[in-house]
């Protein structure tokens, strides 16, 4: 089983030394020249990584074409905003029998796609029955410390969803099965928005029921928006779903939840993005899930708000007035 990772960020660098750890040869792809350089003299991903010592059954490489080719299985863990036009150029190098793992949380600007969308648009719409989606409550610094971690792979394939189980499978990384791509897609993506409000309330300095009621009713939101893209409702109380919006809007680890802290603080989200490295994929699935739901007609309240903070510069404590004075209404989805 020849493995190419497609995308040396924390989380692609740490399920390649995953996979490498198990015994597989693993081709890690980075987009930096001379983190590949530094990584194959250290075995230490410095930029995304750093701490850990990688496998030594693990390559580097900066060409595209090398990670890609002649592999049985290809993760894919670039941003999402980028998939499309780094998926576009190794294409030509996949081979018809490659399974396609995507562990990238996002949906498209523009298009308003997620990455299975995405991906059937690269490669065309037969690549569903060779592609997976991993998702659920992963930090990457907390999986390459081998610390216990439950997540979901989703396919339309269901031998394809037992086989990925298998490969990434180990004492500390358990890997339950889904057939539902669409919940585990959105909800991986959509937590990230809800996460983005829960650091905003962290923020401004309102505290645990604040934090629940986020949680609560962004979930309301995920779900509504998801079941009207066609997911089952069940997978938003699973691991995709309900498991990653309690990590995302609770841990100190997530980067959407810091994003939103700062802004609740008082800086503008130039500031912020500009002096981050990594990705925050919150920022950019907020636009594409607002656009998304009023494109079908969904309510999404703690969306919109999140919206208008980041794209319209709204002041975080009118959005917060804003939503604790919406018309009121019975609980429910
Ligand atoms: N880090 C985690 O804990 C974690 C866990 C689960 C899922 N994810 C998801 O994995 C995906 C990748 O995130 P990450 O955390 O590994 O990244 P990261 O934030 O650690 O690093 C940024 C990544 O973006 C890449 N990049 C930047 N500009 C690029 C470009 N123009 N073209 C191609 N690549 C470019 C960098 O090379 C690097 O791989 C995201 O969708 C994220 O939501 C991350
Ligand atoms: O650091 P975040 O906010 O991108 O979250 C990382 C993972 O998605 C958590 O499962």
């Amino acid at each position: 089983m020849k493995i190419g990772v497609i995308g040396a960020g924390s989380w692609g660098t740490t399920l390649a030394d995953l996979l490498a750890k198990k015994g597989f040869p693993v081709t890690l792809w980075a987009y930096e020249k001379d983190l590949v350089e530094r990584m194959s003299a250290t075995r230490v991903n410095d930029l995304f990584l750093p701490d850990f010592t990688l496998s030594a059954n693990l390559g580097f490489t900066n060409d595209l074409a090398a990670a890609a080719a002649g592999k049985d299985l290809l993760l894919l863990v670039p941003p999402s905003q980028v998939m499309r036009r780094v998926m576009q150029q190794a294409a030509p190098h996949v081979s018809p029998q490659t399974i396609l793992v995507s562990a990238s949380k996002g949906i498209e600007n523009d298009t308003l796609q997620p990455m299975a969308e995405v991906l059937e648009d690269v490669f065309g719409k037969q690549i569903a029955q060779r592609l997976a989606f991993l998702s659920g409550p992963s930090f990457a610094r907390e999986v390459a410390a081998g610390m216990p971690t439950a997540v979901a792979v989703a396919s339309g394939n269901p031998v394809v969803a037992e086989q990925v189980q298998e490969i990434f499978s180990t004492d500390c990384f358990r890997v339950y099965r889904n057939d539902d791509v669409v919940g585990v897609e959105l909800g991986g993506a959509l937590k990230n928005v809800i996460a983005l409000a829960a650091g905003v309330a962290d923020g401004l300095g309102f505290g645990h029921n604040s934090r629940a009621a986020l949680i609560t009713r962004g979930l309301a939101e995920i779900t509504r928006l998801g079941v009207a893209m066609g997911a089952k409702p069940a997978t938003f109380a699973g691991l995709a779903g309900m498991g990653d919006l309690v990590l995302t809007c609770t841990g100190d680890l997530s980067r959407n939840r810091t994003v939103g802290m700062e802004l609740g603080r008082g800086k503008s989200l130039e500031q912020i993005l500009g002096s981050m490295n990594m990705v925050a994929e919150g920022v950019k699935t907020t636009l594409s899930a607002f656009q998304l739901a009023g494109k079908i007609g969904v309510e999404v309240p703690i969306i919109e708000q999140m919206y208008r903070v980041l794209y319209e510069a709204k002041d975080p404590r009118q959005a917060v007035i804003d939503l604790m004075q919406r018309e009121l209404k019975a609980e429910g989805i």
